[in-house]
């Protein structure tokens, strides 16, 4: 999209939306709702932001040289942001987010639509977003947004797809209308576990991608690492109850083509940094920015193990990571690993072929 396009609100009127989260994501998602017409509380946490971002119109941290345009108003009074909000946005790093969502439940209201942004999941319990607010916040309606969404694309008005899910077909509506517009389509769901799953799952193959990318694997290897990692991230999905149809839709095999494919991906850049031989922290303290991939890691290589799923590439990578294993060494043994069939619901994993 050329930069002198013009944009207009996809479906109602203006409305006030809150934004809470002040990183690349919620740049990104403040800047789609400011350019559609709507007025933004764009919540975030450092004062000295919300100023910088009043006065010079760009997040200078995450999203250098972007301008937001429209009425986008830095705030840091989430409860402020909140009460004059109808639709709140949640993009906030899910270490914190719990923590964010409870200090400040009681001023959300009931009815009130409140959508996660953010791709992780808890480290306590195995929770996802959906869940925390289903708890923290049970009078809201929610809703989870994923999708192939590359912030550093959106901002410069790049053509993207997203995938609005909810059970409540108002939350999507309300959705789409918020977002929609030239550069920005949105699809609905309604396999809210599926759709939020498949975005926490897929930063763990996009790390497994960089490091291939670092090793200068081909093309072969690369599409064998995208499409096993996707086998294995529905097997462990569909284990856990959701829909094996939601992993061929954007939020899952889309959004593993965005992630392992390019290193705008934070969490392809910190799998391609260890490839090149930096060590795991160094790697993510380089970025600056949250690699959710790293400890969503962690929690499905112990969760896929407490239920018995066979994950190789996730127990590979967490080898690789975490316990100071060779890359060669974790591949020869991949390499070597039994042949199991190619889809697997089609012709089961385990039988005698
Ligand atoms: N950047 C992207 O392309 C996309 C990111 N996401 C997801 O969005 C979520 C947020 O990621 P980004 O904005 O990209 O991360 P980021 O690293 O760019 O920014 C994180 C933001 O969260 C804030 N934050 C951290 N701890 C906080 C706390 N305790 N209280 C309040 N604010 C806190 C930071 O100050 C910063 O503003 C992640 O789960 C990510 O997976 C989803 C789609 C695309
Ligand atoms: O989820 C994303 C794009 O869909 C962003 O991925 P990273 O967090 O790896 O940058």
């Amino acid at each position: 999209m050329s930069e002198n396009a013009t944009y207009r609100t996809a479906g109602a009127g203006s409305r006030d939306v809150a934004v809470l989260g002040g990183g690349s994501f919620g740049t990104a998602m403040a800047k789609v709702l400011g350019e559609n017409g709507h007025t933004v509380h764009f919540w975030m946490r450092d004062e000295q932001q919300a100023e910088d971002i009043r006065l010079h119109r760009i997040n200078k941290r995450y999203m250098p040289g972007i301008t937001l345009e429209g009425d986008i108003q830095p705030t840091t009074d989430l409860a402020d942001a909140v009460r004059k909000a109808e639709v709140v946005l949640v993009a906030i790093p899910s270490k914190a987010f719990r923590a964010v969502i409870r200090e400040n439940s009681q001023v959300f209201r009931d009815g009130q639509i409140v959508v996660s942004l953010t791709k992780g999941i808890e480290e306590h319990g195995f929770k996802l977003m959906s869940e925390i607010l289903q708890e923290e916040i049970p009078r809201c309606r929610t809703g989870v947004l994923s999708g192939p969404n590359l912030a550093a694309e959106i901002v410069n008005r790049e053509l993207t797809a997203t995938v609005i899910a909810a059970k409540d077909p108002d939350v999507r509506r309300a959705i789409q209308e918020l977002l929609g517009c030239e550069y920005f389509r949105v699809y609905a769901n309604v396999d809210v576990y599926g759709v939020e799953l498949a975005g926490a799952l897929k930063n763990i193959y996009a790390i497994v991608a960089g490091l291939a990318n670092a090793l200068e694997m081909g093309e072969n290897a690369k599409a064998m690492l995208i499409t096993r990692g996707l086998a294995e991230m529905s097997r462990f999905a569909v284990s856990l109850g959701a829909n094996p149809m939601t992993f061929m839709g954007l939020a899952g095999v889309g959004d593993l083509i965005a992630t392992c494919t390019s290193n705008k991906s934070r969490n392809f850049r910190v799998g391609y940094a260890v490839g090149k031989g930096k060590k795991l922290d160094e790697a993510a303290q380089e970025l600056g920015q949250v690699a959710e991939g790293i400890y969503t890691l962690k929690l499905v290589r112990e969760k896929s193990e407490a239920i018995g799923i066979y994950m190789p590439l996730v127990r590979g990578l967490y080898e690789i990571l975490y316990e100071g294993a060779s890359i060669n060494a974790v591949i020869n043994s991949l390499m070597m690993a039994v042949q199991n069939s190619d889809v697997e619901f089609i012709l089961p994993r385990t039988i005698s072929q």
